[in-house]
C-alpha cells in the first residue's frame, strides 16, 4: 500500500548546529528530539502529508526530508545528496546572524551541485531567485526561545533571502511541539510549502526533476557563473 503513495524529496540545509536534525525530527514525529547527534553525510526522515487537506483534491503523499550535515569539511562531497530536489528548506539559527547570511551560500551550493570544480565560486544574484515559478523554498529560523528578547527575534523575522526568493519564513523552538501544532501559523505555512512542492512535482509542467543547473527552475544559472562565493564559504 505504501508503495502506491507518491513521494517528494525536500532538502534541509544550513550551517552545522543550527538545528536541522531537531527540526526534521519535530516535523516528522511531532515531538522534540532529546539528544540529536551531529549528522555525518545525511539522514532522511519521512512525513505523511495530506495535499490540499479538506478539499476534493486531497491526497496523501510522502515527504522525504533530507537533513544534510552542515560541516564545512564535507562541502566537497555532500552534493551527492542534492539529487533529486523538489523543494528546499533553508535553516538558520535565529540568534546567529551569520547562519542567516550563509543561507545564500547554501542555496548557491545546492543550485551549483554539478559543478566539477568545487573551488569554483558563483555570484549570488537575488534576481535569479525571484519569481513565483521557482523551486519551492521555505526559510526556517530555529532557537527562537534563545533569542534574548522579542525585539531580537523580530529583527530576524524576515530574512533577506526569504524576501528575495519570495519564500515564506517561520520561526520555531524545536524543543516545543506547540510551535508546529495543527492550526498554528507555522503549521499552515509548513503545510502550504509541502503542497507547493507536491504541486510543482506532480501537477505542473515544470514538474521534471531538478537535475542540473542548466535545468534549474531558476533558469539561466549556468550562464551566470562567475567567481565569488565558495572559496570563502565556511558553513560552520
Ligand atoms: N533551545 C533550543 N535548542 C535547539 C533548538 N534547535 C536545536 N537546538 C539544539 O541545538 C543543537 C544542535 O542541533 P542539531 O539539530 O543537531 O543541529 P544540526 O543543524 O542538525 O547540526 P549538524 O548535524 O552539525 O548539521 C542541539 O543541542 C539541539 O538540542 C531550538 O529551537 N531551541
Amino acid at each position: 500500500m505504501a508503495a502506491d503513495i507518491d513521494k517528494v524529496r525536500v532538502l534541509v540545509v544550513g550551517d552545522s548546529g543550527v538545528g536541522k536534525t531537531s527540526l526534521v525530527h519535530l516535523v516528522c514525529h511531532n515531538e522534540p528530539i532529546r539528544n540529536p547527534n551531529w549528522t555525518i553525510g545525511s539522514s532522511a526522515e519521512v512525513k505523511l502529508h495530506e495535499y490540499r487537506a479538506g478539499t476534493p483534491a486531497q491526497k496523501t503523499f510522502f515527504v522525504e526530508l533530507w537533513d544534510v550535515g552542515g560541516w564545512s569539511a564535507h562541502q566537497n562531497s555532500r552534493s551527492i545528496f542534492y539529487t533529486p530536489t523538489h523543494g528546499i528548506i533553508l535553516v538558520h539559527d535565529s540568534t546567529n546572524r551569520k547562519s542567516q547570511q550563509n543561507l545564500r551560500k547554501w542555496l548557491a551550493e545546492v543550485l551549483n551541485k554539478d559543478s566539477n570544480d568545487k573551488n569554483e565560486e558563483f555570484d549570488y544574484d537575488p534576481e535569479q531567485y525571484a519569481g513565483a515559478s521557482t523551486l519551492p523554498i521555505l526559510v526556517i529560523g530555529t532557537k527562537i526561545d534563545l533569542a534574548q528578547s522579542v525585539r531580537e527575534a523580530s529583527n530576524f523575522r524576515s530574512s533577506p533571502i526569504a524576501d528575495e526568493c519570495g519564500a515564506d519564513e517561520i520561526q520555531v523552538d524545536c524543543t516545543q511541539v506547540k510551535h508546529i501544532s495543527p492550526g498554528s501559523n507555522n503549521a499552515i505555512k509548513l503545510s502550504r510549502f509541502f503542497d507547493k512542492v507536491i504541486e510543482r512535482k506532480f501537477y505542473s509542467r515544470e514538474g521534471r526533476e531538478f537535475t542540473s543547473p542548466l535545468q534549474s527552475p531558476f533558469g539561466g544559472y549556468q550562464d551566470r557563473k562567475r567567481s565569488t562565493i565558495t572559496k570563502s564559504f565556511h558553513a560552520d
